[in-house]
């Protein structure tokens, strides 16, 4: 890959940038003169090849968070190609979610779209070139649709459609890991993508190609065998990274798919609808030294490890070793651990936690007395409570519900257990908003709960994500609503007469701003999605509401009382 000839004179060169390695100088002189246009395109890694992880990328320079790593824009995106049963599905053109039966269709190809006029309809790098084959099948449908339009085959098709229009792009596409050799014939996987998507492209669209390129003489797709389909759908499965924007949309990238996965990424990344698709930059979340491996999630950060571990052996085949995973107790945030219910219903006060997290079958102990339990006791005490949350979180329910939810849940696990954290997280959203909690009805102990539960949940998620890169949205919303509790609180202490010379109404004050701050640093990237724009927009008129009270009121909140760990203080002052 590294050229032999000095990029800046064009002689023979021995030295090689020793951030990229890519490019190569003649001598230190040329390479610093070559710098100015070298820098935009210098990436500061390199990828190796590793053992366990395959081909991965490593650091080739110090990066502080904020850096950049690099930036490109996808070889291939279309309609995320996940299976849905019924209800909304994408339009092939724009990838928005319309509702198949009652939308327009396609002037082409008869697939449901969102209106005649979406603009991907034509777009060859969309639904245009897919189009003519889709157009091939001589039947339409009225009932059935979900069956008959399958949208979450066609990011396959437009895989394979690549070897048309831009056979690079399909080599390199091809050249990515499929798993196959865990895919083969006789697996259940297998199967279903073969009903799926395989045959039904086969069937419904390659097939007429196929009589039409006997009749023409012509060839237009070379590759049309079924392996290459399973192939392709494995790539997919492996390699596609979902965008959660304004539609459902997967996208393979050309180097992006080589961030290994970590439980504790280092990077944070972020989409734009550019014109060649949705391009991706990811940028460092956490310091990176020089030699480390650079790498993302390919999970959900708010998952305890067993669940975690489990997602990524189903979906991307491989055993998560990671830092986070081999700490019982995931570092220090406790997202798995269990309460020790002791003997005889007597609780010890202790703590359970899995022996070896890393070992599928580890007992868990308990750090007071000698219980254990088995993997399969804590699956199943474990699963079954996320059945409740999920079922209760379902039906819309109330402050009540919910709360009587947590208070049993409590008696199982650890306060700051990942079932735990998904209630608190909605609770906090529902005091100051739900009929009889509004901020005119709350009582002054249900927001200093809700204070409670914003902290403790703003702990652990700094602990699980230390880079701000999973959850700057959970972090805002928290941030956001510990400003609004601890504001109606110093609002009615003020109303009172309690000012800033109890030294409570001052460190509240000051908790508040720099939630306000937090929260704006947080979502500083997140404003290329709708939760994100709309949560940014509500930060922001607190900050002005905040800043004209201050203001207003002459207080100066560096007042010498400011409370060097201001949290813990308001904690002690609310009597918690
Ligand atoms: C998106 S690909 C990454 C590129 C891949 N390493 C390659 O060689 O093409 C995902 C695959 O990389 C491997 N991988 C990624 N992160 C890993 C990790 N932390 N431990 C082990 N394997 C990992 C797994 O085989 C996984 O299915």
């Amino acid at each position: 890959m590294c050229g032999s000839v000095c990029a800046e004179c064009g002689e023979k060169a021995e030295l090689k940038c020793s951030a990229c390695k890519l490019v190569a100088y003649c001598g230190k002189e040329h390479q610093k003169k070559h710098w100015k246009v070298h820098k935009s395109l210098c990436r500061p890694f390199e990828v190796t090849q590793e053992p366990e992880v395959g081909k991965c990328l490593v650091a080739t320079r110090d990066l502080k968070p904020g850096d950049l790593i690099l930036t490109e824009s996808p070889i291939v995106f279309g309609p995320r190609p996940h299976m849905v049963e019924e209800g909304p599905v994408p339009c092939p053109g724009c990838c928005r979610l319309i509702i198949g039966e009652s939308s327009a269709r396609c002037e082409g190809c008869d697939f449901p779209i969102c209106h005649p006029d979406c603009a991907g309809l034509k777009d060859m790098e969309k639904h245009g070139h897919e189009c003519m084959i889709l157009g091939l099948r001589d039947v339409r449908a009225i009932n059935g649709l979900h069956e008959f339009y399958r949208q979450d085959t066609l990011l396959a098709l437009r895989c394979l459609l690549l070897q048309n229009r831009h056979p690079k792009k399909f080599a390199q596409l091809m050249e990515m890991e499929s798993h196959m050799e865990l895919r083969e014939e006789r697996t259940e996987l297998y199967k279903d993508v073969d009903e799926r998507v395989v045959g039904y492209l086969l069937d419904n669209f390659i097939a007429p190609l196929k009589i039409l390129e006997g009749k023409s003489g012509k060839q237009v797709l070379e590759d049309t065998s079924r392996e290459t389909l399973h192939k392709i759908c494995g790539i997919i499965d492996v390699n596609a990274l979902e965008i959660n924007q304004d539609a459902e949309v997967s996208a393979l990238y050309p180097t992006t798919y080589l961030l290994e996965h970590s439980c504790v990424p280092n990077t944070t990344h972020i989409f734009e609808n550019a014109p060649g698709g949705y391009k991706i930059t990811v940028k460092a979340a956490l310091p990176i030294h020089s030699g480390e491996h650079i790498t993302t999630m390919y999970t959900h950060c708010l998952w305890g490890t067993q669940a975690r571990r489990e997602h990524l052996r189903e979906t991307k085949y491989f055993s998560c070793k990671c830092q986070r995973c081999r700490d019982p107790t995931e570092l220090g945030s406790y997202l798995s651990a269990l309460k020790c219910l002791g003997t005889d219903g007597e609780p010890c006060g202790g703590v359970q936690l899995p022996v070896d997290p890393i070992d599928d079958n580890t007992e868990w102990a308990c750090d007071k007395c000698p219980i254990k339990l088995t993997s399969p006791e804590v699956c199943f005490l474990v699963n079954g409570i996320g059945e409740e949350v999920d079922n209760v979180q379902l039906a819309n329910p109330t402050v009540r519900e919910l709360e009587s939810l947590l208070n049993k849940m409590l008696t199982f696990l650890h306060p700051n257990h990942y079932h735990v954290y998904a209630v608190k997280h909605s609770l906090i959203q529902l005091y100051g908003y739900q009929q009889g909690y509004l901020p005119s009805q709350i009582t002054d102990d249900c927001l200093v709960r809700k204070t409670t539960m914003c902290r403790e949940l703003l702990e652990i998620t700094r602990k699980v994500d230390p880079g701000n890169a999973r959850l700057p949205l959970y972090l805002g919303v928290i941030l956001h609503e510990l400003y609004l509790a601890n504001w109606v609180l110093i609002k009615r202490k003020w109303d009172l007469g309690i000012k800033t010379k109890v030294k409570s109404v001052l460190a509240m004050l000051q908790e508040s701003q720099r939630c306000l701050e937090q929260a704006k640093e947080a979502l500083k990237n997140e404003t290329n999605t709708p939760a994100g724009e709309k949560l940014i927009n509500l930060v922001d008129t607190s900050t002005k509401e905040f800043n004209k009270f201050v203001e207003r009121n002459k207080i100066d909140l560096s007042a010498k009382e400011k409370v060097k760990n201001g949290d813990e203080e308001v904690r002690h002052q609310n009597g918690d």
